[in-house]
């Protein structure tokens, strides 16, 4: 609501899937001390003006006012936060708050999260002269809205909040540009919009763009990114690659949205926006009204017998609904934009545990492979519509999960050759070792150069990363294969598991000092820590193979499978002291070490005969 912007031309709305009192009554109290809090930001042109970024970052200023005043904002925060947080605690609002505004009333005892009526609930209503701040100028349109939730529809996801929150907008501020961001994300730069703006109205080039993305970036990274979270890679290098071949993927958060592209109109060459389509609405004299008709827009039933979901809003049916709408918006002619400023945009968080880290891949992994497989495939419907740069690059995220298949391959076979005396590669005397060994270098070199470049990430951040990287092939990467394919197979439906936004005081701890956290099930964890333990006893073999044999004839028949073998033991330093070292509470349970060294040597003894 802070926004460098003027505030007669922004409106901000929240959806809450969970339809919650409690989220209205902290909105409730989030439109008052915006009347405080946005002149304030304004007067000294603070940064970031998310409060509790704000004030979590040192007061640097000299001016005294603004150190007193800063004082008496800092007191009316916490105020409001100790009243919000006390009453989430209650878990009701009291009757005497609730008589502060009429939306209270809106919820009924019998309402739970799966089941309420639609609710459109406008807090500030920036076209009434009398919503003002506490210097009397014009605030922020504010809207709180919960969609129609009922268990005998299905409501979507996020695609569908999304796609109630398109039509709830068009009636109240219907404004040319949409910003959407994650409820797990705050705004770092007050800037953004002017800036994203100024590529939509570019008079040469901006009549054909349809969003404008910015990166996602974490706050929650710690030093070396135990788990390999950072996006950077993907910032730094993928997106910018994608932007030359006609704009990046829209990544569902940070992003800047033509209301029409998104609502599915087609890009043609004399098409000119409307730039004053939002402010044609006036004043209502019964707000009630509105809110009524926007709350019909927010029905479980609208939808059924339209093309929404399919050819208009974000489409259904997939867990990453994101790439698969900007695929659909960039086939429809519409170009994009990658904006990475030095300054960031939007900041989130990441997920902090092993189990988030694996449950985030998966359903990415598994949505954009199922985007691979399906009709939407960029070689087939990207084909004469979008470039073939741009088709291939959608396939680095699209065939994630496919790569599990041939990592699994990598990672048991050489080894257990290993184990038989089978060698699989050229040996060290052959000319073939040449271009072996320059690959599996050069790869993990230019990786490693990649990341140092990017600046954000250290040595041994780039280590976690690799480690990551073979643990999610072997876990998310793995079992989103999986269920893409019983999807197709028609043998399981779409989820959307949330990523979980917080975790228990004694796991937050050791996040912070970067000690791995297997909270994932034992099911989930097999496949890894199996591949662990088995190339352990792998290059434990070798190596008392190569000691009595001589380490000479040894390394010339398997030097590169040793190398493979090694790296793997190597990489997973941090399973083994997870399974056989450790005995905190994020560590793995003895029954499951147990179980997998069976298992384990079973493996190699059968594979020995
Ligand atoms: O039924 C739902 C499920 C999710 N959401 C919203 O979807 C957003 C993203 O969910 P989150 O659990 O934070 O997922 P992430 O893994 O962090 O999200 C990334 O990946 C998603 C696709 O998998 C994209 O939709 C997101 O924008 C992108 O940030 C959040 O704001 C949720 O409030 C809903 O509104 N309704
Ligand atoms: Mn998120």
């Amino acid at each position: 609501m802070a926004y460098n912007y003027p505030p007669e031309k922004l409106s901000v709305y929240l959806s809450d899937d969970g339809g919650s009192i409690l989220t209205f009554y902290a909105m409730w109290e989030a439109s008052q001390f915006a009347k405080h809090w946005i002149p304030f930001c304004k007067r000294y042109k603070l940064e970031p003006r998310a409060p509790a970024a704000y004030f979590s970052s040192s007061d640097n200023s000299s001016d005294m006012s603004h150190h007193e005043e800063r004082l008496s904002m800092k007191i009316l925060y916490e105020e409001m936060t100790s009243r919000v947080d006390a009453i989430v605690e209650s878990g009701k609002v009291p009757e005497e708050l609730k008589a502060n505004h009429k939306g209270f009333s809106q919820w009924k005892s019998e309402m739970t999260s799966k089941k309420h009526p639609p609710i459109v609930q406008i807090l500030i209503d920036g076209k009434d002269p009398n919503a003002l701040d506490n210097v009397g100028n014009a605030l922020p349109t504010f809207v709180y809205m919960a969609r129609e939730k009922n268990p005998e529809y299905h409501h979507n996801f996020k695609a569908g909040a999304m796609n109630s929150l398109l039509r709830v907008s068009s009636v109240i501020s219907n404004s040319p540009i949409i910003l959407n961001v994650d409820c797990d994300m705050y705004s770092k730069n007050s800037d953004s919009i002017r800036d994203a703006l100024c590529f939509f109205l570019d008079e040469e080039k901006g009549c054909d763009i349809a969003f404008v993305q910015y990166p996602q970036n974490y706050n929650n990274i710690t030093k070396n990114d135990t788990y390999g979270n950072t996006l950077s890679i993907m910032n730094e290098v993928d997106l910018c690659g994608f932007d030359s071949w006609g704009g990046p993927p829209y990544i569902g958060t940070g992003c800047f949205h033509r209301r029409e592209s998104l609502c599915g109109m087609k890009y043609t060459k004399d098409y000119k926006e409307d730039w004053n389509r939002g402010s044609e609405r006036n004043p209502p004299d019964d707000i009630r009204k509105l809110e009524e008709k926007a709350e019909s827009l927010a029905t479980c039933t609208y939808e059924l017998n339209t093309l929404w979901g399919h050819e208009v809003g974000l489409k259904y049916g997939v867990a990453v609904e994101d790439v698969m709408t900007g695929l659909m918006i960039q086939c429809r002619g519409w170009k994009s934009v990658y904006y990475n400023p030095p300054q960031k945009g939007f900041l989130g968080v990441g997920p902090t545990t092993l189990a988030q880290t694996i449950l985030q891949h998966k359903r990415w992994g598994e949505g954009n492979l199922q985007i691979f497989l399906s009709k939407y495939c960029t070689f087939i419907y990207g084909h004469g519509k979008i470039k073939l740069g741009l088709q291939i690059a959608y396939c680095i995220n699209n065939l994630w999960a496919a790569n599990s298949v041939p990592t699994l391959y990598y990672v048991i076979v050489p080894s257990l050759s290993l184990l038989r005396g089978i060698s699989l590669f050229p040996k060290m005397t052959s000319p073939w070792f040449i271009p072996f060994s320059y690959v599996m270098v050069g790869k993990q070199t230019y990786s490693l150069i990649e990341a140092l470049l990017t600046r954000e990430i250290t040595v041994q951040g780039w280590w976690n990363i690799q480690r990551m990287w073979l643990i999610k092939r072997l876990t998310s990467y793995l079992y989103g294969t999986l269920a893409a394919l019983s999807k197709i197979l028609g043998v399981s439906k779409m989820g959307f598991t949330i990523s979980a936004k917080i975790s228990g005081e004694d796991a937050s701890k050791r996040y912070e000092q970067e000690i791995m956290e297997f909270d994932a099930s034992s099911l989930t964890l097999a496949v890894i820590e199996f591949v662990a333990l088995l190339n352990l006893a792998c290059l434990v073999c070798a190596t008392s193979r190569a000691v009595m044999r001589g380490w000479a004839i040894v390394l010339e028949m398997y030097f590169l499978q040793i190398l493979l073998c090694g790296l793997v033991v190597a990489i997973n330093v941090a399973i083994y002291e997870g399974l056989l070292l450790r005995k905190d509470k994020g560590s793995i349970p003895w029954s499951v070490t147990l179980t997998t060294l069976g298992f384990v040597m079973l493996v190699s003894l059968v594979s020995r005969v």
